[in-house]
């Protein structure tokens, strides 16, 4: 029985690193993708079929939860896990990246932010110290701090101001989880695109000594440039014994060159959303099953893949369910792509192991430009 949360630093291949997270409700391999399961589900998957693709742990969303069906009475049927049939690990993300995206009527103080529901418009507040009681009130095991992110473009004082917020928030935060051995509290680094807004970011959250460490701030409509240049100037800054997530991403591209860049877990809804909106993830590149062109293809998306809806339907037949708007449609193509982001991670963590992930990444790259034959 594992007692207490650890990170183990298996191998590094350049700044790539190969880790394991030893938790009570298990472990997590990484470089680590996390399946987003936002109101406690991976939209159109059963939970043993998640399991199934080798996804080690989820990400659940404290606004949406707090919204419908409410932390207590959550808390109430057994917490998260129990809830959803889920009895691995799950990571909860804090509600401020959600509030300020999807709730009206938000007013942010130093206090904490208010705001209305999406849903029904019935008030709400959210501080530091109640966004870690909801994470607790979920079970949640690792739980991130409540966040500022600013969107980008922003001006510099702006991006000043929301990073420094964090910082006091992530100190409350941190009082509030206080000392629980086999669950973790993540800080989040902020600063937008400003690189000494992020190095004192990323410093003073190192000198709080949290057990992990999130990039946030960034996948907000920058260029993949930017931000890569951002984890180039924050990764340097983080404690090397802990893991680093860097949050919303992303496509297979933008997780190889994380990946180069020091990063361990990621996390984004493009799989999941991709295969709701007739989207396949394979190893020749995205195909839009939409396309007239796959109306007559008796081929499968991937004859080699050990994935049931990647070898056994025919393109023909996707075709058919994404046009008729099928259940099954949107069922498949997300098995075939959190399947293949799986597939993408395993392969990463045996590159890094053989320390050959600058080859085998180009060899993966490659089979994207080959286009689908
Ligand atoms: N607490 C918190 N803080 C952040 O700075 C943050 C930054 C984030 N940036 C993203 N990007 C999501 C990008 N996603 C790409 C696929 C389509 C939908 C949007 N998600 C984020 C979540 C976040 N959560």
């Amino acid at each position: 029985m594992i007692e207490n949360f650890s990170f183990s630093l298996l191998a590094t291949d350049g700044k790539a690193r190969r880790g394991e997270i030893s938790m009570p409700r298990g472990r997590i391999r990484t470089p680590a993708f996390m399946p987003v399961g936002t109101g406690g589900t991976v939209k159109a998957m059963y939970m043993d079929q998640v399991r199934g693709v080798g996804a080690d742990i989820i990400l659940g969303n404290t606004y949406h939860l707090m919204l419908r069906p409410g932390a207590e009475r959550v808390a109430r049927l057994g917490g998260l896990h129990e809830f959803a049939r889920w009895p691995h690990p799950i990571l909860t993300d804090s509600g401020g990246f959600q509030v300020m995206s999807l709730s009206k009527l938000r007013k942010l103080t130093e206090h904490g932010v208010t705001f209305r529901s999406h849903i029904d418009g019935s008030p709400y507040e959210m501080s530091p110290e109640r966004s870690i009681e909801i994470q607790g009130l979920l079970h949640s095991d690792i739980q991130m701090q409540l966040d500022e992110c600013t969107a980008l473009p922003a001006d510099a004082k702006e991006i000043e101001r929301a990073m420094e917020l964090s910082l006091r928030w992530a100190e409350r935060c941190k009082t509030a989880f206080g000392d629980q051995p086999g669950k973790a509290m993540f800080g989040i680094v902020q600063g937008g695109d400003i690189a000494p807004l992020r190095v004192r970011s990323a410093q003073a959250l190192s000198a709080m000594d949290l057990k992990g460490y999130a990039i946030g701030g960034l996948a907000v409509g920058e260029p993949q440039a930017v931000m890569l240049d951002m984890l180039d100037i924050t990764c340097p800054e983080l404690p090397t014994q802990k893991p680093r997530y860097l949050m919303g991403v992303g496509t297979p591209d933008d997780i190889l060159k994380s990946v180069a860049r020091g990063i361990d877990m990621f996390d984004c809804v493009m799989p999941t959303r991709a295969g709701r909106h007739g989207l396949a993830y394979t190893r020749r590149g995205k195909i839009n099953l939409r396309n007239a062109r796959h109306a007559d293809d008796p081929r499968p998306l991937d004859e080699e893949s050990d994935c049931p809806a990647a070898r056994d339907y025919s393109r023909a037949y996707l075709h058919h369910l994404v046009r008729s708007q099928e259940a099954l449609g949107a069922m498949l193509l997300t098995w075939n792509n959190l399947s293949y982001y799986q597939k993408l991670m395993q392969h990463i963590r045996d590159a890094i192991e053989a320390g050959q992930f600058d080859a085998r990444a180009a060899v993966i790259t490659e089979g994207w430009a080959r286009g689908d034959l």
